[in-house]
């Protein structure tokens, strides 16, 4: 049987030495003057960008948005199956954030995990555990649930105080419940993992207490300014592990020439390096 999402990605935090997941998220506005105009510059850029970083990370994440928009969707196929081919070991989140009732999850299970053939997939808890389930029939796949989003707005619903499951329980915020729901009872296989802003260090260390050792993805490092020192402190687990932090448009663009790619090398070293030491 072929390693799980949980086994891929522990082996990757180790073997690369690294917490680092670089997001890809391309905007062809922001690529470098030889690629505009290509049709296949998205893949292009992609690659360039895996190829230069792939032993500094720990997980890719592409964001499917940025693909579809420009009806890239084959572009994205063909950046994945690349990434399995040319640098097997490290793990593809594929950013959907996808949620709806369980006929349609099926659907979108099947995206992600066949058609995509990503590793692990972001999902929307708020239609609760049958909207979930589809995902959690692949046992080797990732299943990756919003729990205390990166933005501002995040707090409009995930800070509201509800009652306690049982008689008698202190009232606990909606992403304090989310990270107990999927810790208590969606994760009986071992597969899911939470998303954490980085923005929000405290509730890391809350979501932290709540998890265990549940791998973390804790976006908001690098271009919405979130604090590494305090991301990792709050979030790493007893062995130093247990995060994907990811960053995306601080290393993708952090050059503007044909040298982009070793110049989002040099940032993503820098930001593996700056993550690791605080681990
Ligand atoms: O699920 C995510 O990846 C995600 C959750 C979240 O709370 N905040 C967040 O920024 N993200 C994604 O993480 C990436 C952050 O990009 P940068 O701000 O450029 O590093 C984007 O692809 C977002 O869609």
């Amino acid at each position: 049987m072929s390693a799980t999402f949980t086994q891929t990605l522990a082996s990757a935090w180790e073997r690369n030495n690294s917490l680092l997941c670089v997001g890809l998220d391309p905007d062809p506005a922001k690529f470098p003057a030889h690629l505009k105009g290509r049709d296949d510059a998205i893949l292009e850029f992609c690659k360039a960008i895996v190829d230069a970083t792939a032993d500094l990370v720990c997980a890719f994440k592409p964001q499917i948005a940025y693909f579809a928009a420009r009806r890239a969707e084959d572009q994205l196929e063909d950046l994945i199956a690349h990434i399995h081919e040319r640098h097997p070991g490290i793990p593809v989140i594929l950013d959907a954030k996808r949620g709806d009732i369980g006929s349609t999850a099926q659907q979108y299970a099947v995206e992600a995990f066949e058609r995509f053939r990503a590793d692990a997939v972001t999902v929307n808890p708020y239609m609760g555990r049958d909207s979930v389930e589809p995902y959690l029939a692949y046992p080797d796949k990732g299943v990756i649930l919003l729990c205390r989003t990166s933005n501002p707005g995040g707090s409009d619903l995930q800070f509201l105080h509800v009652q306690g499951g049982k008689a008698g329980e202190e009232p606990e915020r909606l992403y304090e419940r989310v990270a107990r729901l999927v810790a208590e009872e969606w994760n009986r296989t071992g597969q899911c993992a939470l998303v954490v802003g980085a923005t929000y260090p405290h509730e890391i260390a809350r979501v932290r207490e709540i998890t265990g050792f549940m791998p973390l993805l804790v976006p908001g490092i690098g271009a919405q300014g979130g604090d590494i020192e305090a991301t990792v402190k709050a979030g790493r687990t007893g062995a130093g592990t247990g995060l994907m932090i990811n960053s995306s448009r601080a290393i993708l663009y952090a050059g503007t020439g044909e040298d982009f790619a070793q110049v989002s090398r040099q940032a993503a070293l820098e930001t593996r390096n700056s993550i690791n030491r605080w681990r």
